[in-house]
């Protein structure tokens, strides 16, 4: 869906983006993952054409993105910013209603659909006449991403989307993110530096030192086929808990139906543990799990 070749882009004398390659299959969700400074939002702002490279080429759906106006383009990528973006003297309701304008829907059009995405991101629609000010951080992050999806668009880029929030409101709000019906189907670019938020949210991970990438595969390829010593040293700190969360429940226990990582399933354990009576009576305890999580490593 996605083909980016030998992107380049410098900033005077220094180099931000440095000959990158990589493609975004449809439906995917792929992190560019880095510490500050190497040209995560560089590479994000080339496919919507806000940075223009040096020298490579974006490929969407196989055409040039250059071939088209970056405004069309843009219409048919949403973008997602960790400020959320929202223009402060427009209401929610305005705010939601600009692209939609611009490709001139009906006023009932873009209500219905606006309705719609409220439901789905557990907005209050009586928010829709506030200003963004008198919003929440995770109320406003939430109308951020309502108004990228508006018209639905195939692709889209999100620069630290949950960047601004609060430690709480961010897992919570990107454990339900990542299971949006919305979300799940679109093809999408994501920004982070969090180690936790590229490994729960991504298909793929890209991760990126000093404008290059240093890998670029699933979170289970970079854990335990590291390309490099920088990335086997980059996620070291937080090994077990990614390990945790990147393994799947039925692959250390064959025949378990359930599709959550182990990480998810130690979490509701935990909730067993603190209220017992709700226990569902099978045999899977912590002591099992992570028993079985060790042979499973040793394999
Ligand atoms: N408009 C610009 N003018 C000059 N230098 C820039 C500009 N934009 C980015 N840079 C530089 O390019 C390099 C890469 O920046 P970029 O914002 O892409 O990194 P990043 O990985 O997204 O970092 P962060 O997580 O801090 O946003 C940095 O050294 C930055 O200072």
């Amino acid at each position: 869906m996605i083909k980016a070749a030998h992107l380049v882009k410098k900033f005077g004398s220094s180099t931000a983006v440095n000959s990158i390659s990589f493609d975004v299959k449809e439906g995917e969700n792929l992190i560019l993952l880095g510490t500050s400074g190497c040209g995560k939002t560089t590479t994000l702002r080339m496919v919507n054409r806000l940075t223009e490279p040096d020298s490579g080429t974006i490929f969407l759906n196989g055409t040039d993105i250059r071939s088209q106006q970056p405004e069309t383009l843009r219409r048919g990528i949403g973008y997602v910013l960790q400020n959320h973006g929202l223009f402060p003297h427009y209401t929610v309701a305005e705010n939601i209603a600009i692209v939609p304008r611009l490709l001139k829907w009906e006023s009932s059009k873009t209500g219905k659909r606006a309705d719609e995405l409220f439901e789905k991101l557990n907005l209050d629609p009586a928010i829709k006449d506030k200003y963004p000010a008198a919003l929440s951080g995770g109320q406003q992050q939430r109308v951020g991403l309502a108004r990228s999806l508006m018209v639905n668009p195939p692709v889209l880029l999100m620069d630290e989307p949950f960047g601004a929030l609060d430690n709480l409101t961010r897992i919570s709000i990107r454990k339900e993110f990542r299971v949006l019906d919305e979300l799940v189907k679109k093809t999408i670019i994501m920004v982070t530096h969090d180690v936790q938020e590229a490994f729960e949210m991504g298909d793929r991970i890209c991760l990126m030192d000093k404008g290059e990438i240093m890998q670029i595969g699933t979170p289970e390829d970079l854990l335990f086929r590291p390309a490099n010593n920088f990335v086997a040293n980059f996620l070291d700190e937080q090994r077990l808990q990614l390990e945790l969360k990147s393994v799947l429940l039925e692959e250390i226990l064959p025949g378990s139906a359930k599709n959550i990582s182990v990480w998810d399933q130690m979490e509701s354990l935990l909730q067993v543990n603190a209220y017992p009576d709700d226990a569902p009576g099978d045999a899977l305890t912590i002591e099992s799990l992570m028993a079985a999580f060790s042979k499973y490593k040793k394999r």
